[in-house]
């Protein structure tokens, strides 16, 4: 059976550091050796702290030569291309020519750490260097650390290095979006207006293409076994064994029998493994004899339209979706397969984003209900306390999950979600039995199948965010970074069976921002939220998809993220100080579209 963790046939986008030099002899003999640690040191920062979606550690380039020209600026930027270079990090200790050593390909995200070290005048350069980009509409991240090296210092202080690896972060995040495949599986799901696909969105935003699949695809693959015959047994006996069947929520006149129950549970093994396929292609499916389909349609992200044309007649795909979105599967630990429920592309492409920031499985859910502090008391005698104090938002998926949403994986004692190198075989376990697989409603799903019936654990740091299209103004995002609660056990029961208590929830409580329009209170956070679903991901991520927002030029219209967290590229600044909010929209507007 072949190994199917995402391949990566190219290979990662890599990170080319270019060390840049006064070219004047004596000058150039002064500075090259330093020049060239300072840019070996980033590189080792960066290679030895962030790792690719596989868990292999992100490659740096740095250049062969200090840059002191346009034709070692030419030579850089050829070998570049011919590495496979996604992100840029220039590194100068001095004085060079901005407009002969500048690198003008404005697709390419652009940091440039200027040292700061006062006997030669790096600083003046990176000055100079910038306002020559800001000139050109070629927008770059300045670092500069806030206190004065030593000219034989070669240590990156921390301030340089937090910014280093946030740039760096977001520039991969960007970098391995582009090229890649959103695909659509069907179309529209229950009028869900996030589920038109607009191609200029992913073309001209994300660098990203589009594929369209019909439902009847799933179904001519499994009627004709096109997939794995050896892989479909080995995951049926998985979830024989892993996946707890939970109380069928149905009226007896709507429960179907036990061996239509088994036959679906088949189903939808053979629609995970077909979905992957689609996605990512399967070599065994050649060896099958199915070239064609063994291909796949290289697919970063995918959506399973589901309702109603598929649900009302096959079981629902919310074990596809649970699974492949889970950081496993009957194979072990593995990255992630991004698939949207009810094919939300934009959320789709929200869970891309923290997904490539975070290298751990996303939280899709509905933003279900907001509960202040009165209606629970109302509801349930209880007074919500803690975190939950002023509130929260019951989020809540139409039927599946990712199982690591569940919170059983630790780190450091504490629940967390982790990027699958981390994960081990018995916190796998831990989530599954955690999870309680439950008969779909048959009113709502009458083609039957097993939704994911779990409580995500309390106090995780947790970011919300929704990428939402505006006519008129394009894409924007919105964050909230916050932490997941734990409400009472008969309060949680309460306000579960008030909803669709079969179907995965985590309570989640924003931090405020006392003033702030959009985080006074809980309820601002509910009021300006922008669609029916979000995406949640482990840590306080916020700021990390700020900087990756402002290098694809879509705004932030609302974020609790502190303004000095907030790192997007210099020219913004240029756009107003006393606004950063307005000056992102002003540069997002002036910029447009990274892929134009
Ligand atoms: C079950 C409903 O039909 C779902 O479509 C609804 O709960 C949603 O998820 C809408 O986003
Ligand atoms: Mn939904």
């Amino acid at each position: 059976m072949a190994d199917l963790a995402h391949r990566y046939e190219n290979g990662f986008p890599k990170i080319g550091i270019r060390p840049i030099i006064d070219r004047r002899k004596l000058v150039k003999a002064a500075t090259k050796e330093m020049t060239m640690e300072l840019a070996r040191e980033a590189a080792r920062l960066l290679s030895e702290t962030l790792r690719y979606p596989d868990g292999s550690p992100v490659e740096c380039v740095v250049n062969d030569v200090c840059i002191s020209g346009l034709k070692e600026a030419a030579q850089c930027a050829d070998r570049f291309a011919k590495e496979g270079v996604g992100v840029l990090v220039t590194v100068a200790s001095g004085w060079c020519y901005p407009l002969e050593t500048m690198e003008t390909n404005k697709q390419l995200p652009h940091a440039v750490w200027g040292f700061n070290g006062t006997e030669r005048p790096g600083a003046v350069y990176m000055g100079a260097l910038h306002a020559a980009h800001n000139q050109k509409g070629l927008p770059v991240f300045k670092i500069y650390g806030r206190h004065v090296q030593d000219m034989d210092d070669r240590t990156i202080p921390d301030d340089v290095q937090a910014k280093l690896l946030q740039f760096a972060r977001a520039g991969l995040a960007a970098a391995l979006l582009r090229g890649k495949s959103y695909l659509s599986i069907g179309s529209v799901s229950m009028g869900i207006a996030g589920c038109i696909v607009d191609d200029s969105f992913y073309r001209r935003y994300l660098g990203m293409k589009n594929a369209y699949v019909d439902m009847t695809e799933v179904t001519r693959r499994i009627e004709r076994g096109i997939y794995d015959p050896e892989e479909f047994r080995t995951a049926l006996a998985w979830v024989r064994e892993k996946c707890r069947i939970g109380p069928d929520p149905n009226p007896a006149e709507l429960v179907i029998p036990d061996e239509r129950k088994e036959r679906n549970w088949e189903t939808v093994v053979k629609m995970a493994l077909i979905v992957r396929d689609l996605m990512v292609g399967n070599p065994k499916l050649a060896e099958m004899g199915h070239e064609e389909e063994a291909y796949g349609y290289n697919a970063i992200a995918s959506g399973f339209q589901g309702q109603r044309e598929w649900t009302d007649h096959f079981p629902s795909a919310d074990f596809l979706e649970a699974v492949l979105n889970s950081s496993f599967d009957w194979n072990g630990a593995r990255e992630p397969y991004i698939v949207a429920t009810e094919n939300d592309n934009l959320n789709a492409a929200t869970m891309l984003f923290q997904h490539y920031l975070t290298n751990t499985a996303q939280i899709f859910a509905d933003v279900r209900a907001y509960w202040s502090p009165e209606a629970v008391e109302r509801a349930t005698g209880h007074r919500l306390e803690g975190r939950a104090a002023g509130g929260v938002l019951h989020l809540i998926n139409s039927g599946p999950a990712a199982l690591d949403g569940t919170g059983e994986m630790m780190r450091d004692g504490e629940p967390a979600l982790k990027p699958h190198w981390e994960i081990a075989d018995e916190e796998i376990d831990r989530c599954l039995a955690a999870t309680s697989w439950r008969p779909t409603y048959m009113d709502q799903f009458a083609g039957g199948g097993h939704s994911t019936d779990y409580l995500t654990r309390g106090g995780m740091p947790v970011t919300m965010a929704r990428i939402n299209l505006v006519e008129g103004l394009g894409p924007v995002l919105q964050l909230a970074e916050g932490h997941t609660v734990e409400l009472p056990e008969a309060v949680h029961a309460q306000l579960d069976e008030r909803t669709t208590p079969t179907w995965p929830t985590t309570w989640f409580a924003p931090n405020l921002v006392p003033g702030d329009p959009a985080f006074d209170d809980v309820y601002a956070v509910m009021e300006n939220w922008g669609s029916n679903h979000c995406v949640v991901s482990y840590g306080h991520i916020g700021a990390d998809l700020i900087t990756l927002a402002s290098i694809l030029r879509i705004p932030v219209n609302m974020h609790n993220v502190g303004a000095k967290r907030l790192f997007r590229p210099s020219s913004w600044s240029a756009f107003g100080t006393k606004d950063p909010e307005g000056a992102d929209f002003r540069a997002c507007a002036a910029y447009g579209p990274l892929y134009g």
